[in-house]
């Protein structure tokens, strides 16, 4: 089966800023395929790329087997491009702008009023785009992407400025789009969301992939330790240090940020029998590695979204 995108060494230089450095990767047909990297990493500038949007400097990039540069007309049935909601068409309500969307590609307006009910955009409709929220403009962002049942769906940052609750909304949506055998790819900022959400991801920073795989397999892969947390003021840190030391686990960080006295140790056993003899166990979370701890490994410096 051919990739669903296969790029090599693609660049991007914007005056002094190399937005794209070397970037290479090949996303398989019915994945979902995450590129995570802090603010500024070059996520927008390498999908814009790849939707065939922008012109790379240099690079190689198929798109369902196809060239996507200079705009190629017999890939754009085929693939979705969810644009930021900024850019819907002012005074128009949510019906009428799927509707319109969905009339560029020549679909009825009643498949657009179906997608716009997949969406949960139904008792919506009728609403003017600038008086959705932001979970709505996002819905509907990804219903106009989606009008023509495209087989390969791009989507930049889709979740950024959502509520938790509307965010979780939308991974279920996500999933059900990628279920029903389209490939998504997909820009975040949130670490979590490519977890929770991504077959494989690409670490960026930079303009280059540090790290390309699964979520899992990336965690795994790195020298873990487990952070184990209390609330602060239970024990201060220096006394908290030689005790954990004492009882034999090695620490690798220890911190009291006011907030919570935060251990990481790959002996967690010692730690866990120390703060409860010392009676330290409120607030008490114990977590293994994420692929925070992967970006950290990767690049020495704490992720910042
Ligand atoms: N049109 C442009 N002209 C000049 N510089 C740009 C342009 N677009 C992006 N840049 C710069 O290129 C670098 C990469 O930007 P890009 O938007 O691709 O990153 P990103 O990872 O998507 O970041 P964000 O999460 O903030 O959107 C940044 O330093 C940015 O300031």
């Amino acid at each position: 089966m051919t990739a669903a995108i296969s790029a090599d060494g693609i660049r991007k230089r914007y005056g002094d800023v190399q937005a794209v450095d070397g970037v290479s990767l090949t996303v398989e047909t019915g994945e979902f395929y995450g590129i995570l990297g802090p603010n500024g990493a070059g996520k927008t500038t390498t999908l814009e790329i790849l939707e065939g949007i922008r012109e790379p400097d240099e690079g190689r990039i198929e798109l369902l087997g196809l060239k996507p540069w200079p705009r190629n007309s017999e890939l754009l049935p085929r693939i979705g491009v969810q644009f930021q909601a900024s850019a819907f068409f002012n005074r128009l309500t949510a019906r009428e702008t799927i509707r319109t969307f969905a009339s560029f590609y020549g679909v009825g307006a009643r498949s657009a009023d179906a997608m716009l009910e997949r969406v949960g955009l139904n008792d919506s409709a009728g609403v003017r785009t600038e008086k959705l929220s932001g979970g709505q403009a996002q819905r509907l962002s990804i219903a106009c992407a989606l009008a023509h049942d495209p087989e390969l769906v791009f989507l930049d940052e889709p979740t950024t400025g959502l509520d938790p609750q509307a965010r979780r909304n939308l991974w279920d949506l996500l999933r059900d789009i990628n279920a029903e055998g389209r490939t998504v790819v997909l820009t975040t900022h949130y670490l979590d969301e490519a977890e929770v959400l991504c077959d494989r991801v690409s670490v960026m920073d930079h303009g280059k992939v540090l790290r390309t795989g699964a979520p899992a397999t990336l965690i795994r892969e790195i020298d873990d330790t487990v952070r184990i947390s209390v609330e602060s003021g239970l024990l201060a840190a220096d006394t908290a240090r030689e005790l954990f030391t004492g009882a034999g686990a090695e620490i690798a960080a220890l911190e009291d940020d006011g907030v919570l006295l935060s251990v990481s140790t790959h002996l967690p056993g010692p730690v866990l029998s120390v703060l409860a003899e010392q009676n330290a166990l409120r607030g008490l979370e114990v977590r293994g590695a994420t692929l925070e701890d992967v970006f950290l490994q990767l690049t020495g410096r704490e992720y910042r979204a």
